[in-house]
């Protein structure tokens, strides 16, 4: 089975050429100041413009405003944008009309209990990004390098695509794959050599982990 691969917080055109190289779905740019992978309007209309077709740009948002939004989508050629804020999912319903673009609501999950979100934004979105929640105090909404007890998400079911984030690595994106039957995975911190800094030799090798071709690969179980 093909897994799709996100790779998030790319600042590079570089970056953006190794990704889609190495055969992932989506390249991530996340707005977001407090991040160091922050990316102005200006960079971001770069590294889009430095997609090659087929590679599908996702704009991370948090809590943005229409202004926002509206310079966002004027100045930078996108295909879906992911919410990682408190959007409610009367909001991701009202971003998705407004601007007539594929709308990725991301969700933490800590417990059991998180899990119900899934079905009501699953109900609004065009997609889920099933994720770790920050820890109290965190500075970042996402993007923290941390995973959750992949258990709680094992073969269960949404009324719209998802995809699996959090903590994810080279080492163990295979694994994450098998216990959770995800058939996307998002990450960023998991393919940087410092925070913010994205090596395309990890990108290259957990491309091919969470494909099922790395060298040593362990074959998976379905
Ligand atoms: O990456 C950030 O800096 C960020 C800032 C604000 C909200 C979300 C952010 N990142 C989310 C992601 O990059 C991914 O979608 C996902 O959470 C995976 O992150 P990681 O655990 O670092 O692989």
């Amino acid at each position: 089975m093909d897994i799709r691969v996100k790779i998030c917080g790319l600042k590079r055109p570089e970056h953006v050429e190794a990704v889609a190289e190495a055969g992932a779905a989506y390249a991530g740019f996340v707005f977001f100041e407090k991040s160091p992978r922050n990316v102005s309007l200006g960079l971001a209309r770069e590294l889009a413009l430095a997609a090659p077709v087929g590679l599908a740009k996702v704009a991370l948002v948090v809590n943005a405003e229409d202004a926002f939004l509206d310079n966002l989508l004027a100045t930078v050629p996108l295909d879906i944008l992911q919410l990682h804020g408190k959007e409610s999912p009367e909001r991701v319903a009202e971003i998705r009309a407004r601007y007539g673009l594929p709308v990725m609501k991301a969700v933490g999950i800590a417990e059991e209990a998180d899990l119900v979100q899934l079905q009501s934004y699953g109900a609004v979105a065009d997609q889920l990004l099933v994720d770790a929640k920050p820890p109290k105090g965190a500075a970042l909404p996402g993007g923290n390098g941390l995973s959750f007890d992949w258990r709680l998400v094992n073969r269960k079911y949404w009324p719209c695509p998802w995809m699996l984030a959090g903590g994810l690595t080279p080492d163990n994106v295979a694994t994450a794959v098998q216990m959770t039957g995800a058939r996307q995975v998002d990450v960023s911190s998991g393919v940087e050599s410092a925070p913010g800094e994205k090596d395309i030799a990890l990108i290259r090798a957990f491309v091919a982990a969470a494909k099922g071709e790395a060298k040593d690969a362990v074959p998976v179980l379905r």
